[in-house]
């Protein structure tokens, strides 16, 4: 008898991919560990998001976003092309459905990081995506992380840090809780990765419809 709903490891079959989105305030080193897990080569697929900002000395098409022109971006949202979208600093930010599904039909499971807004968004959108809410040790390291990146005014380091206040009352919105410990970003993203495989190993797989 077959029971398609149940996991394919159990005919000895490849697992189902997920779609991992990571999240959490700003600051608290989503990039940072994201960075660490692709630095250790973890075979997932990490989406790059399309933006229609200029590109910034050091930055690479392809790896750090996908480059377009404003008039690109507004066709890639009228012809319904991604996944989720917004506007930050008056340029746009998307994420790509072709790029997610693409990947996600080659076998890979797919990380992508968004913020906590998006995530809501991204919820609704795709119930069976894996939610993972990273955290800072104390909200005293969360304001020592942004003042040391030194991108922030004073101004900004506050309206960040009340955002993250605000942000952190949403964490049941999520599935899964990470925290970055202080210089140890590589801690989180082993964390992930065991998140990751136990996922696989559910007699349920989540499947993604996209
Ligand atoms: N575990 C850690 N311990 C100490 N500092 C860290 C750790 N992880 C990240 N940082 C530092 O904290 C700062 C913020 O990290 P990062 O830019 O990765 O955060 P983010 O969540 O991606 O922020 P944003 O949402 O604003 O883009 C960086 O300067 C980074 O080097």
């Amino acid at each position: 008898m077959s029971h398609p709903e149940l996991n394919p490891i159990l005919h000895n079959q490849a697992p189902v991919p997920l779609l991992v989105i990571i999240s959490g305030p700003s600051g608290v080193g989503k990039d940072t560990v994201l960075m660490r897990m692709r630095e250790f080569g973890m075979p997932f697929h990490f989406v790059v998001t399309t933006t229609s900002r200029g590109q910034r000395p050091g930055e690479l098409e392809g790896f750090d976003y996908n480059f377009v022109s404003k008039a690109e971006f507004e066709t890639m949202i009228a012809n319904n092309d991604l996944l989720e979208h917004a506007v930050v600093y008056g340029e746009y930010k998307g994420i790509p459905k072709s790029q997610v599904r693409d990947a996600l039909a080659s076998g890979k499971d797919v990380i992508l990081r968004i913020d906590v807004q998006g995530a809501a968004t991204m919820r609704k959108l795709v119930p069976d995506a894996v939610l993972i809410f990273i955290v800072p040790p104390s909200s005293a390291e969360l304001a020592n992380r942004l003042r040391l990146r030194r991108t922030e005014s004073a101004e900004g380091l506050e309206q960040r840090m009340a955002l993250a206040e605000a942000e952190m009352g949403r964490v049941d919105e999520f599935d899964y809780v990470v925290m970055n410990p202080e210089s140890r970003p590589d801690e989180a993203a082993s964390m992930i990765q065991a998140i990751i495989r136990a996922e696989k190993s559910r007699i349920r797989p989540r499947r993604i419809k996209l």
